[in-house]
Protein backbone atom coordinates (compact mmCIF):
# COMPACT_ATOMS: atom_id res chain seq x y z
CA UNK A 1 0.00 0.00 0.00
CA UNK A 2 0.94 3.24 -0.55
CA UNK A 3 0.29 6.20 1.68
CA UNK A 4 0.60 10.11 0.55
CA UNK A 5 1.74 12.47 3.06
CA UNK A 6 1.55 15.96 3.18
CA UNK A 7 4.13 17.32 5.24
CA UNK A 8 4.06 21.06 6.92
CA UNK A 9 6.14 22.56 8.42
CA UNK A 10 5.99 26.67 9.64
CA UNK A 11 9.14 27.90 10.76
CA UNK A 12 9.22 31.35 12.05
CA UNK A 13 10.64 32.84 8.63
CA UNK A 14 9.63 30.27 6.46
CA UNK A 15 6.69 27.63 5.30
CA UNK A 16 8.10 24.00 4.37
CA UNK A 17 5.52 22.21 2.79
CA UNK A 18 6.65 18.94 1.06
CA UNK A 19 4.75 15.83 -0.57
CA UNK A 20 5.64 12.33 0.09
CA UNK A 21 4.73 9.00 -0.67
CA UNK A 22 5.19 6.47 1.87
CA UNK A 23 8.93 7.72 3.54
CA UNK A 24 10.17 9.30 -0.35
CA UNK A 25 10.02 12.41 -0.96
CA UNK A 26 8.03 13.37 -4.26
CA UNK A 27 8.23 17.62 -4.33
CA UNK A 28 9.17 20.38 -1.85
CA UNK A 29 9.06 23.30 -1.33
CA UNK A 30 10.39 26.05 0.80
CA UNK A 31 8.74 29.62 0.97
CA UNK A 32 10.42 32.30 2.78
CA UNK A 33 8.13 35.28 4.16
CA UNK A 34 8.14 38.85 3.52
CA UNK A 35 9.81 40.88 6.90
CA UNK A 36 6.16 42.16 7.46
CA UNK A 37 4.28 38.91 7.51
CA UNK A 38 6.42 36.99 10.08
CA UNK A 39 6.12 39.96 12.37
CA UNK A 40 1.90 39.75 12.17
CA UNK A 41 0.13 37.95 14.91
CA UNK A 42 -0.23 34.20 13.88
CA UNK A 43 -3.49 34.01 14.17
CA UNK A 44 -3.46 36.31 10.98
CA UNK A 45 -1.02 34.53 9.45
CA UNK A 46 -2.59 31.19 8.91
CA UNK A 47 -4.81 32.12 6.31
CA UNK A 48 -2.20 33.38 4.35
CA UNK A 49 0.06 29.99 4.85
CA UNK A 50 -2.55 27.71 4.33
CA UNK A 51 -3.31 29.29 1.04
CA UNK A 52 0.38 28.80 0.35
CA UNK A 53 -0.03 25.21 1.06
CA UNK A 54 -2.70 24.96 -1.03
CA UNK A 55 -1.50 26.17 -3.96
CA UNK A 56 1.51 23.58 -3.12
CA UNK A 57 -0.47 21.24 -3.85
CA UNK A 58 -2.63 22.52 -7.11
CA UNK A 59 0.96 23.16 -8.33
CA UNK A 60 2.07 19.30 -7.97
CA UNK A 61 -1.55 18.60 -9.35
CA UNK A 62 -2.80 16.50 -6.47
CA UNK A 63 -6.04 16.11 -5.28
CA UNK A 64 -6.71 17.00 -1.43
CA UNK A 65 -8.43 14.25 -1.01
CA UNK A 66 -6.16 12.03 -1.99
CA UNK A 67 -3.92 12.86 1.03
CA UNK A 68 -3.64 9.87 3.75
CA UNK A 69 -2.33 12.12 6.55
CA UNK A 70 -1.03 15.54 7.60
CA UNK A 71 2.62 15.21 9.41
CA UNK A 72 3.00 18.42 11.22
CA UNK A 73 5.75 20.10 13.17
CA UNK A 74 4.61 19.95 16.80
CA UNK A 75 4.51 23.63 18.39
CA UNK A 76 4.65 24.45 22.49
CA UNK A 77 3.24 22.29 23.93
CA UNK A 78 3.02 20.68 27.47
CA UNK A 79 6.63 20.01 28.06
CA UNK A 80 6.28 15.70 26.21
CA UNK A 81 8.43 13.12 25.22
CA UNK A 82 9.75 12.48 21.98
CA UNK A 83 7.46 10.37 19.29
CA UNK A 84 4.63 10.73 17.14
CA UNK A 85 1.57 12.07 18.69
CA UNK A 86 -2.43 12.56 16.97
CA UNK A 87 -3.51 15.91 16.87
CA UNK A 88 -6.19 15.79 19.79
CA UNK A 89 -9.03 18.02 20.13
CA UNK A 90 -6.47 19.70 23.64
CA UNK A 91 -3.67 19.64 21.56
CA UNK A 92 -4.99 22.19 19.24
CA UNK A 93 -6.48 24.17 21.31
CA UNK A 94 -2.93 24.78 23.28
CA UNK A 95 -1.86 25.69 19.93
CA UNK A 96 -4.56 27.76 18.79
CA UNK A 97 -4.28 29.93 22.57
CA UNK A 98 -0.94 29.40 22.65
CA UNK A 99 -1.39 28.51 26.19
CA UNK A 100 1.90 26.90 26.65
CA UNK A 101 3.69 29.84 24.45
CA UNK A 102 3.80 31.20 21.07
CA UNK A 103 5.98 30.46 18.00
CA UNK A 104 5.03 29.65 14.46
CA UNK A 105 4.91 25.85 14.73
CA UNK A 106 2.19 26.06 16.46
CA UNK A 107 0.25 27.22 13.14
CA UNK A 108 1.49 23.72 11.83
CA UNK A 109 -1.06 21.69 14.09
CA UNK A 110 -3.83 24.47 13.28
CA UNK A 111 -3.23 24.23 9.60
CA UNK A 112 -3.24 19.98 9.80
CA UNK A 113 -6.46 19.95 11.84
CA UNK A 114 -8.15 22.27 9.34
CA UNK A 115 -7.13 20.11 6.69
CA UNK A 116 -8.09 17.20 7.89
CA UNK A 117 -11.43 18.67 8.98
CA UNK A 118 -12.14 19.47 5.24
CA UNK A 119 -10.62 16.37 3.71
CA UNK A 120 -11.00 13.71 5.92
CA UNK A 121 -7.38 12.34 6.61
CA UNK A 122 -5.25 11.41 9.75
CA UNK A 123 -3.12 14.85 11.14
CA UNK A 124 -0.30 13.98 13.22
CA UNK A 125 2.76 16.20 14.84
CA UNK A 126 6.58 14.55 15.74
CA UNK A 127 9.31 15.63 17.81
CA UNK A 128 7.89 19.08 18.69
CA UNK A 129 9.88 21.83 19.91
CA UNK A 130 8.95 20.89 23.68
CA UNK A 131 11.13 17.34 24.08
CA UNK A 132 12.07 17.84 27.16
CA UNK A 133 15.12 15.48 28.02
CA UNK A 134 17.06 18.19 30.66
CA UNK A 135 18.43 16.93 33.17
CA UNK A 136 17.90 17.80 36.95
CA UNK A 137 20.69 20.08 37.33
CA UNK A 138 20.08 22.37 34.75
CA UNK A 139 16.49 23.42 35.34
CA UNK A 140 16.76 26.03 38.38
CA UNK A 141 17.48 29.27 38.21
CA UNK A 142 18.49 31.46 40.73
CA UNK A 143 14.97 32.93 41.10
CA UNK A 144 12.33 30.69 43.34
CA UNK A 145 9.08 30.13 41.17
CA UNK A 146 11.13 30.27 37.28
CA UNK A 147 12.28 26.97 36.08
CA UNK A 148 14.13 26.91 32.68
CA UNK A 149 12.34 24.86 30.04
CA UNK A 150 13.38 22.59 27.31
CA UNK A 151 12.52 24.45 23.95
CA UNK A 152 14.59 23.86 21.14
CA UNK A 153 14.35 22.75 17.44
CA UNK A 154 14.07 19.44 18.49
CA UNK A 155 13.10 17.48 15.30
CA UNK A 156 16.17 18.63 13.74
CA UNK A 157 18.53 18.48 16.12
CA UNK A 158 17.71 14.82 16.38
CA UNK A 159 17.43 14.38 12.74
CA UNK A 160 20.96 15.64 11.88
CA UNK A 161 22.68 13.89 14.97
CA UNK A 162 21.02 10.48 13.66
CA UNK A 163 22.03 11.64 10.34
CA UNK A 164 25.55 12.20 11.01
CA UNK A 165 25.62 9.30 13.87
CA UNK A 166 24.64 7.05 10.60
CA UNK A 167 27.61 8.33 8.62
CA UNK A 168 29.85 7.23 10.96
CA UNK A 169 28.32 3.57 11.60
CA UNK A 170 27.42 4.44 15.32
CA UNK A 171 23.97 4.83 16.71
CA UNK A 172 22.21 8.26 17.72
CA UNK A 173 22.59 6.34 21.63
CA UNK A 174 26.62 6.42 21.07
CA UNK A 175 27.50 9.53 20.59
CA UNK A 176 27.79 12.82 22.24
CA UNK A 177 27.49 15.76 20.25
CA UNK A 178 26.39 19.69 20.24
CA UNK A 179 24.31 20.32 17.99
CA UNK A 180 23.77 24.02 16.95
CA UNK A 181 20.42 24.94 14.59
CA UNK A 182 21.09 28.06 13.27
CA UNK A 183 17.39 29.21 11.81
CA UNK A 184 14.73 32.45 12.38
CA UNK A 185 15.95 31.27 15.85
CA UNK A 186 19.22 29.48 17.23
CA UNK A 187 19.07 26.41 19.53
CA UNK A 188 22.15 24.88 20.77
CA UNK A 189 22.27 21.24 22.02
CA UNK A 190 24.11 18.84 24.02
CA UNK A 191 22.87 15.53 23.16
CA UNK A 192 24.64 12.76 25.27
CA UNK A 193 23.29 9.37 24.34
CA UNK A 194 20.46 10.21 22.78
CA UNK A 195 19.20 12.59 25.15
CA UNK A 196 19.20 16.38 24.84
CA UNK A 197 20.42 16.62 28.32
CA UNK A 198 20.97 20.99 27.79
CA UNK A 199 19.72 23.44 25.32
CA UNK A 200 18.89 26.92 25.73
CA UNK A 201 15.08 28.17 25.32
CA UNK A 202 14.58 29.30 22.05
CA UNK A 203 11.93 31.14 23.75
CA UNK A 204 12.69 32.69 26.68
CA UNK A 205 15.60 34.99 25.65
CA UNK A 206 17.92 32.77 26.26
CA UNK A 207 21.48 32.00 24.61
CA UNK A 208 22.65 34.01 21.27
CA UNK A 209 20.90 36.33 19.56
CA UNK A 210 19.02 35.02 15.83
CA UNK A 211 17.29 36.95 12.92
CA UNK A 212 14.29 37.29 14.71
CA UNK A 213 15.40 36.64 18.55
CA UNK A 214 16.94 38.78 21.35
CA UNK A 215 18.74 35.96 22.70
CA UNK A 216 20.30 36.78 26.59
CA UNK A 217 19.88 40.33 27.27
CA UNK A 218 21.28 41.87 30.83
CA UNK A 219 18.05 41.21 33.32
CA UNK A 220 18.51 44.70 34.47
CA UNK A 221 18.74 46.43 31.79
CA UNK A 222 15.63 44.52 30.35
CA UNK A 223 13.59 45.67 33.25
CA UNK A 224 13.98 49.16 32.67
CA UNK A 225 13.27 48.92 28.89
CA UNK A 226 10.13 47.71 29.72
CA UNK A 227 9.00 50.13 31.97
CA UNK A 228 10.36 53.03 30.16
CA UNK A 229 8.67 51.81 26.90
CA UNK A 230 5.20 51.20 29.01
CA UNK A 231 5.27 47.59 27.81
CA UNK A 232 2.71 44.52 28.34
CA UNK A 233 3.42 40.94 28.44
CA UNK A 234 2.51 40.52 24.66
CA UNK A 235 4.62 43.12 23.77
CA UNK A 236 7.66 41.86 25.66
CA UNK A 237 7.04 38.74 24.00
CA UNK A 238 7.61 40.19 20.45
CA UNK A 239 10.36 41.83 20.92
CA UNK A 240 12.16 38.89 22.34
CA UNK A 241 10.97 36.26 20.13
CA UNK A 242 9.86 38.20 16.93
CA UNK A 243 11.26 41.61 16.84
CA UNK A 244 14.97 40.96 18.39
CA UNK A 245 18.19 39.84 16.30
CA UNK A 246 18.85 40.74 13.27
CA UNK A 247 15.56 42.74 12.58
CA UNK A 248 15.96 44.75 15.51
CA UNK A 249 19.84 45.87 14.47
CA UNK A 250 19.50 45.72 10.76
CA UNK A 251 15.86 45.94 9.70
CA UNK A 252 15.46 42.50 8.39
CA UNK A 253 15.78 38.74 9.08
CA UNK A 254 17.27 37.93 5.97
CA UNK A 255 20.59 36.80 6.45
CA UNK A 256 21.43 36.63 2.48
CA UNK A 257 20.61 39.78 2.50
CA UNK A 258 23.22 41.15 5.05
CA UNK A 259 26.20 38.80 4.30
CA UNK A 260 26.06 40.78 0.90
CA UNK A 261 25.79 43.95 2.36
CA UNK A 262 28.85 42.90 5.08
CA UNK A 263 30.61 41.67 2.09
CA UNK A 264 30.24 44.59 0.49
CA UNK A 265 32.18 46.40 3.10
CA UNK A 266 29.40 47.33 5.38
CA UNK A 267 30.93 47.66 9.04
CA UNK A 268 27.44 47.73 10.54
CA UNK A 269 26.43 44.99 9.53
CA UNK A 270 29.85 43.67 9.97
CA UNK A 271 29.96 43.98 13.48
CA UNK A 272 26.50 41.94 13.67
CA UNK A 273 27.93 39.18 12.22
CA UNK A 274 31.10 39.34 14.46
CA UNK A 275 28.85 39.53 17.52
CA UNK A 276 26.88 37.14 16.77
CA UNK A 277 29.50 34.08 16.19
CA UNK A 278 31.07 34.89 19.70
CA UNK A 279 27.53 34.40 21.00
CA UNK A 280 27.06 31.13 19.35
CA UNK A 281 30.51 30.00 20.37
CA UNK A 282 30.40 31.03 23.93
CA UNK A 283 26.97 28.60 23.85
CA UNK A 284 28.65 26.12 22.43
CA UNK A 285 31.29 25.95 24.88
CA UNK A 286 28.67 25.96 27.51
CA UNK A 287 27.48 22.90 25.84
CA UNK A 288 30.43 21.52 26.26
CA UNK A 289 30.91 22.58 29.82
CA UNK A 290 27.90 20.52 30.60
CA UNK A 291 28.95 17.17 28.49
CA UNK A 292 32.57 17.59 30.66
CA UNK A 293 34.18 17.80 27.59
CA UNK A 294 33.23 14.93 26.10
CA UNK A 295 32.23 16.18 22.70
CA UNK A 296 32.62 13.55 19.97
CA UNK A 297 30.62 16.28 17.38
CA UNK A 298 29.94 19.29 16.75
CA UNK A 299 26.86 20.09 14.33
CA UNK A 300 25.53 23.15 12.54
CA UNK A 301 22.39 23.02 10.78
CA UNK A 302 19.55 25.35 10.27
CA UNK A 303 19.51 28.00 6.99
CA UNK A 304 22.02 30.29 8.43
CA UNK A 305 24.33 27.45 8.59
CA UNK A 306 24.79 28.00 4.71
CA UNK A 307 26.04 31.16 5.18
CA UNK A 308 30.49 30.17 4.39
CA UNK A 309 30.94 34.13 5.62
CA UNK A 310 28.95 33.10 9.40
CA UNK A 311 30.65 29.37 9.91
CA UNK A 312 34.02 31.02 9.21
CA UNK A 313 33.42 33.66 11.85
CA UNK A 314 32.43 31.07 13.94
CA UNK A 315 34.57 27.99 13.62
CA UNK A 316 37.67 29.66 14.93
CA UNK A 317 36.31 29.75 18.50
CA UNK A 318 35.18 26.20 18.84
CA UNK A 319 37.31 24.27 16.67
CA UNK A 320 38.94 23.10 19.89
CA UNK A 321 36.16 21.30 21.67
CA UNK A 322 35.42 18.52 18.70
CA UNK A 323 35.68 18.18 14.65
CA UNK A 324 33.13 19.88 13.20
CA UNK A 325 30.02 19.10 11.02
CA UNK A 326 27.62 21.37 8.22
CA UNK A 327 24.25 19.90 7.49
CA UNK A 328 22.76 23.07 5.90
CA UNK A 329 19.52 23.74 5.79
CA UNK A 330 16.60 21.01 7.33
CA UNK A 331 16.72 17.35 7.88
CA UNK A 332 12.91 18.26 8.97
CA UNK A 333 11.15 17.78 6.15
CA UNK A 334 12.33 13.40 6.13
CA UNK A 335 11.93 13.39 9.99
CA UNK A 336 8.42 14.30 9.87
CA UNK A 337 7.21 12.09 6.64
CA UNK A 338 9.10 9.34 8.40
CA UNK A 339 7.41 9.92 11.75
CA UNK A 340 3.94 9.45 10.18
CA UNK A 341 5.02 6.43 8.14
CA UNK A 342 6.07 4.75 10.83
CA UNK A 343 3.27 4.73 12.63
CA UNK A 344 0.59 4.07 9.65
CA UNK A 345 2.91 1.08 9.27
CA UNK A 346 2.67 0.27 13.01
CA UNK A 347 6.33 0.29 13.04
CA UNK A 348 5.65 2.66 16.36
CA UNK A 349 2.68 3.14 18.45
CA UNK A 350 0.79 6.73 17.76
CA UNK A 351 0.68 8.52 20.93
CA UNK A 352 -1.92 10.45 22.98
CA UNK A 353 -1.41 13.89 23.84
CA UNK A 354 -3.42 15.15 27.01
N1 LIG B 1 21.72 30.40 1.61
C1 LIG B 1 21.63 31.09 2.75
N2 LIG B 1 22.68 31.83 3.19
C2 LIG B 1 22.58 32.53 4.33
N3 LIG B 1 21.49 32.57 5.12
C3 LIG B 1 20.42 31.85 4.72
C4 LIG B 1 20.42 31.08 3.53
N4 LIG B 1 19.21 30.47 3.40
C5 LIG B 1 18.48 30.87 4.48
N5 LIG B 1 19.20 31.70 5.26
C6 LIG B 1 18.76 32.38 6.49
O1 LIG B 1 18.40 31.40 7.45
C7 LIG B 1 17.35 31.92 8.27
C8 LIG B 1 16.16 30.98 8.24
O2 LIG B 1 16.58 29.67 8.53
P1 LIG B 1 15.54 28.44 8.56
O3 LIG B 1 16.27 27.29 9.16
O4 LIG B 1 14.91 28.27 7.24
O5 LIG B 1 14.52 29.07 9.60
P2 LIG B 1 13.07 28.83 10.10
O6 LIG B 1 12.74 27.39 9.83
O7 LIG B 1 13.23 29.19 11.51
O8 LIG B 1 12.16 29.77 9.39
C9 LIG B 1 16.95 33.28 7.70
O9 LIG B 1 17.57 34.30 8.43
C10 LIG B 1 17.50 33.19 6.27
O10 LIG B 1 17.78 34.47 5.74
C1 LIG C 1 10.91 27.27 19.47
C2 LIG C 1 12.28 26.81 19.09
C3 LIG C 1 12.35 26.52 17.63
C4 LIG C 1 12.59 27.76 16.82
O1 LIG C 1 13.12 28.76 17.28
O2 LIG C 1 12.21 27.66 15.51
P1 LIG C 1 12.42 28.77 14.34
O3 LIG C 1 13.88 28.94 14.14
O4 LIG C 1 11.74 28.11 13.18
O5 LIG C 1 11.71 30.02 14.75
Amino acid sequence: MTYTILVVNLGGTSTKVALYENDESIAVETLRHPTEIIMQPFHEQIEFRFKAIMSFLEQCDVDPQDIDIVSARGGVLKPIQGGTYDISREMVEDLRENRHGQHASNMSGVIADRFRARYGCQAVITDPVVVDELIDEVRPTGLRGIERRSVFHALNQKAVARKYAESINKSYSDINAIVCHMGGGITVGAHRHGKVIDVNDGLSGEGPMSPTRTGSLPNDRLARYILENDMDYDSVYDVLTKEGGFISLAGTQDAIELEERALAGDGAIEAIFRALAAQVAKEIGSRAAILKGDVDQIIFTGGLAYSQYLMDLIIPYISFIAPVAVYAGEAEMQALAEGAYRVLTGQEEMKTYV
